[in-house]
C-alpha cells in the first residue's frame, strides 16, 4: 500500500475542517482529490505530507507512520503545495541542491539528481537563471523538480494548474502525466473537468468528508445527460417541443436556442431530429449537456447522508 489514511481528522480550532478521511491508494497512476473551495482539500494533503499534523487518525506511506517514522515516511513522498516552495533569490540550479540534502541525498549523488530532476521537467536549460526571473509555469517546474529529486514512490500536488495560462495547461499536464508513469501521483483540484483529463481514480471530498471514492468510469455514472442544447433557424414554440416524446421542460435561452429537459429518454436527439425534419425548424446544432459539478456535489452528498 503506498498510501493509506485511517479516520484520518482535524479541527482548527473548535471546528473540524475535515473528518474520518479514509483512502487507500495501492496502485500508481494519478487520482485526484476533486472538491470545492474550503472542502479540506489542502488540509488532507498537508496531513499525508506530514507538513500539518492531524487531531486524530493515521497516515501510513508505504506502511511507515508518519508521525511514528517520518523520516521513513518522508523518503518515499514528494509534495508541491499550493505554492511552490521556491526561493526566488536561489538560481535554479542552487535551490535544487538545496532541496536534495533536505531529502539526505548522500553528497556525492546530488549533482545528478538535480540533472536528473532537472532533465525529467524540462527546465535543464534554466539552471543558472534565478527563480525570481523564471515565468509562473516554469517556477512551477522547479516545485515539481524538488517533488521528485528523490524519486518518491508517491507525488502529492495541491491544485498544481491552478492559476496556470492554457498553454502552461497543457504542457502541465503532459509533464504530470510522464510522472505518473512510474509513481503514484495524488492531486487535488475544485475543477472537474481537470480531474476528468488526468485522472483514472477519484476521490471527493465535500464539507471535510469523502463522498465519492472510485474510478472516473464509475464517476462518469453520476454525469448522465439530462439536458439537450438544440438551435434552430425557424424556432419552434415551446408548446411544440414539449410534444417531442420525452421532453418535460423547455426553456429559450437565446430566441433561436433552447434547453430542452428530458427524463432518462433513449434516442431523444433522434426524435428531436426528425420532428425537426417534419415541421421546418432547421436545427442547427443538438448537443448534450452533462450534469453541473454543483449538481453532482448535491447528489453525491445526499446518498452519503442516506447511507450513514
Ligand atoms: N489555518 C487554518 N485555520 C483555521 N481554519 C482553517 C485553516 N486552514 C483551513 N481552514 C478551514 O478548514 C476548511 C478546509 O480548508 P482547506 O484549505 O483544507 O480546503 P481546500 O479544499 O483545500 O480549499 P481551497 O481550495 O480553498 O484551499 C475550510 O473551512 C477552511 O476555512
Amino acid at each position: 500500500m503506498i498510501l493509506k489514511t485511517e479516520n484520518l481528522s482535524h479541527r482548527y480550532g473548535a471546528s473540524w475542517a475535515i473528518r474520518d478521511i479514509n483512502i487507500e491508494i495501492a496502485e500508481h497512476g494519478i487520482i485526484g482529490l476533486l472538491g470545492s473551495n474550503g472542502a479540506g482539500k489542502s488540509t488532507t494533503m498537508n496531513i499525508i505530507c506530514g507538513v500539518l499534523n492531524q487531531t486524530e487518525g493515521k497516515v501510513s506511506i508505504n506502511g511507515a507512520d508518519i508521525r511514528k517514522e517520518p523520516e521513513l515516511a518522508k523518503q518515499h513522498i514528494g509534495f508541491l503545495p499550493q505554492t511552490p516552495p521556491v526561493y526566488l533569490d536561489l538560481t535554479v540550479d542552487e535551490y535544487l541542491t538545496y532541496t536534495a540534502e533536505l531529502r539526505l541525498i548522500p553528497g556525492n549523488r546530488i549533482k545528478e539528481a538535480v540533472a536528473e530532476a532537472k532533465e525529467r521537467t524540462g527546465i535543464a536549460h534554466f539552471s543558472k537563471r534565478l527563480i525570481k526571473n523564471l515565468s509562473g509555469g516554469y517556477r512551477q517546474r522547479v516545485g515539481i523538480s524538488q517533488a521528485i529529486i528523490h524519486k518518491p514512490k508517491l507525488v502529492v500536488m495541491d491544485e498544481p494548474t491552478n492559476g496556470l495560462d492554457p498553454n502552461q495547461l497543457i504542457e502541465a499536464r503532459k509533464l504530470i502525466r510522464e510522472i505518473a508513469q512510474d509513481r503514484t501521483v495524488l492531486l487535488s483540484s475544485h475543477i472537474l473537468s481537470e480531474i476528468h483529463l488526468l485522472c483514472k481514480e477519484v476521490i471527493m471530498i465535500e464539507s471535510g468528508r469523502i463522498i465519492f471514492s472510485d474510478s472516473m468510469d464509475a464517476f462518469n455514472n453520476y454525469m448522465q445527460p439530462q439536458s439537450v442544447l438544440v438551435s434552430f433557424v425557424n424556432p419552434p414554440s415551446v408548446n411544440e417541443l414539449k410534444q417531442i416524446d420525452g421532453v418535460n421542460q423547455v426553456e429559450y435561452i437565446t430566441e433561436k436556442q433552447a434547453r430542452l429537459f428530458f427524463d432518462g429518454a433513449e434516442d431523444l436527439t433522434e426524435r428531436i431530429i426528425a420532428a425537426g425534419m417534419q415541421q421546418n425548424w432547421r436545427i442547427r446544432e443538438v448537443g448534450l449537456e452533462k450534469g453541473m459539478l454543483d449538481d453532482i456535489f448535491k447528489q453525491l452528498s445526499t446518498q452519503s447522508n442516506k447511507n450513514i
